[in-house]
């Protein structure tokens, strides 16, 4: 039974003035979209929605993943921040976790968005990253990432004075927390693509290469000095502010192979926890290929270059069809970096090895150009220590130190010779006899070249030929084809100065 007829067929008038509304909106729609265009379209979709949404009280900061030529900070710290801030009930977010991190790494989304509050104020950040548009010319075009901040306007002033420097402070305090120090080449690929800053440029992989200060055979006292070095540049921000120089080191480490310049790297880069760039000039082959790779490494990084001599042969040639003007050179290279770095690098090392000093481009050796130059030699009684209780746990032997200490100078044994000796047993009767036995194999090589050598006056430019060779490590007593090569090197100066002076031979 209906007690209100009247009211059902209102109720069936409204609804069927409804549906009829509700027809002629979608016919005008349909209409609409077949006869106005697409632009058109869109522009008015903009305006009717401009005027029904409210005067909005919300400001929005962009974070762009790059400023300028560099990495933008604001935006590194909002990645690494905001992962600690993903809500609950986060629809999607990433994960990450390395062999050698402690925890795992939480990262927002593409699209995502995650609030957050500081002062009462209240924060919204989305994170967007755009596929580039079509190919571009370079054939290089890396998605565009940045972060939208919204807050009400009136909190601008607090937000860009207090909140963000916030930001940039704890993820500074995260990332030391639960650090694992980064190697990058370029032509591995990116495993831990989560880490490699989306620069797009360098692989990374972490650095699992175990030196350390306390594994390295070195000089006690030159040890000491490489670390102090190292603690004063860290603590000189202020100080390089104030001199107005950009904050960087370079380190010039030569030596023979196998005396552990790679090692002293790897034990700077774990003791600093700062990544490692090795950039390979031979795969170079412009410079603004260069300079992209550069602009792409991070602050509290090292950059490495091997080798450096057989870097410089490689930086004669012309860049293709380019001409000559794009030629990379090396004292090129070093201006390029440090007007690069002294307009936004931070906390920059840079490291150049060499078996060869005498080969290297002269710029690279004056004054000033590399702080430090670091002389890894033969290993000596105090090197041989560190080994042998890195490798045996041993402090000392009855007999056996004894021996050694009595040979190791004279034998020019690198510390990577010794070390293969010390690996042969875990024994350390076996393991020392082992390295006795080396020493004494390299003393008698050394004794034979140093005969040979004699017979030749020293103010001989052959002579002084022989002397370089001695101190760049193909002198007496390397590996046995350093020993061959070397040699034969000697032999054939030896023969030349005995032609000329009349000696025969
Ligand atoms: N000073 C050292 N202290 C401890 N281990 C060393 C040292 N030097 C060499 N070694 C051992 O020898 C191996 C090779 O050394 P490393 O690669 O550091 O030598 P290098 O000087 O870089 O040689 P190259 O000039 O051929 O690159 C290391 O992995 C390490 O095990
Ligand atoms: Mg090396």
């Amino acid at each position: 039974m209906n007690y209100f007829p009247e009211m059902e067929s209102t109720a069936t008038t409204l609804f069927s003035a409804y549906a009829s509304v509700a027809a002629t909106m979608m016919l005008v729609r349909s209409m609409a979209n077949e006869i106005i265009p697409h632009p058109i379209k869109s522009y008015l979709s903009n305006f009717i929605h401009y005027l029904f949404t409210p005067l909005s009280n919300n400001l929005t900061i962009i974070v762009d993943e790059q400023s300028g030529m560099c990495r933008n900070q604001v935006y590194d710290s909002a990645e690494m921040y905001l992962g600690t801030k993903i809500s609950p009930n986060a629809e999607r977010f990433r994960v990450s976790k390395s062999p050698r991190q402690k925890n795992i790494h939480v990262a927002i989304e593409k699209n995502q968005e995650v609030f957050d509050t500081f002062k009462d104020v209240q924060l919204k950040w989305r994170f967007v990253s755009v596929e580039p548009q079509g190919g571009n010319n370079s054939g290089y075009s890396p998605e565009k990432k940045y972060f939208e901040l919204s807050f009400d306007k009136k909190f601008k002033e607090v937000v860009i004075g207090e909140y963000l420097p916030f930001v940039i402070e704890k993820a500074r305090e995260i990332k030391e927390h639960d650090r694992v120090v980064k190697l990058y080449t370029r032509d591995c690929p990116t495993y831990d693509s989560f880490d490699d800053g989306g620069s797009g440029v360098w692989g990374s992989v972490n650095l699992e290469h175990p030196a350390t200060f306390d594994t390295l055979a070195m000089e006690p006292e030159m040890k000491k000095g490489i670390i102090d070095d190292l603690d004063r540049f860290v603590a000189r921000r202020e100080y390089y502010k104030k001199v107005g120089k950009a904050w960087k080191r370079g380190y010039l480490l030569y030596g023979p192979p196998g005396t552990g310049k790679s090692s002293l790297i790897a034990a700077m880069a774990n003791y600093l926890k700062f990544d490692i760039y090795d950039l390979e000039l031979t795969s170079l082959y412009s410079n603004s290929e260069l300079r992209r790779i550069l602009v792409s490494t991070t602050n509290r990084s090292i950059i490495v270059i091997e080798d450096i001599d057989c870097s410089v042969e490689m930086q004669d040639r012309a860049n293709g069809n380019e001409g000559s003007n794009t030629k990379l050179t090396l004292s090129g290279l070093l201006n390029f970096i440090d007007g690069l770095w002294s307009s936004c690098g931070d906390e920059r090392i840079i490291i150049f090895t060499t078996n060869h000093k005498d080969k290297i481009d002269p710029a690279l050796l004056r004054p000033g150009r590399m702080d430090m130059h670091i002389h890894m030699s033969y290993c000596t009684n105090n090197c041989f220590k560190i080994l042998a209780y890195n490798y045996l746990g041993i402090n000392d032997h009855p007999r056996l130190f004894g021996e050694v200490e009595g040979l190791i100078e004279d034998s020019k044994v690198t510390p990577a010779e010794v070390a293969e000796e010390l690996m042969r047993s875990e024994e350390p009767d076996v393991a020392l006899d082992g390295v006795v036995n080396l020493l004494k194999r390299k003393r008698i090589e050394v004794d034979e070249v140093a005969k040979d050598v004699e017979e030749i006056p020293a103010n001989l430019e052959e002579a002084n030929g022989i002397v370089h060779v001695e101190e760049n490590g193909y002198g007496p007593g390397t590996s046995a084809a350093k020993r061959l090569k070397n040699g034969t090197i000697l032999r054939g100066v030896l023969r030349n100065y005995r032609a000329r002076s009349g000696r025969g031979g």
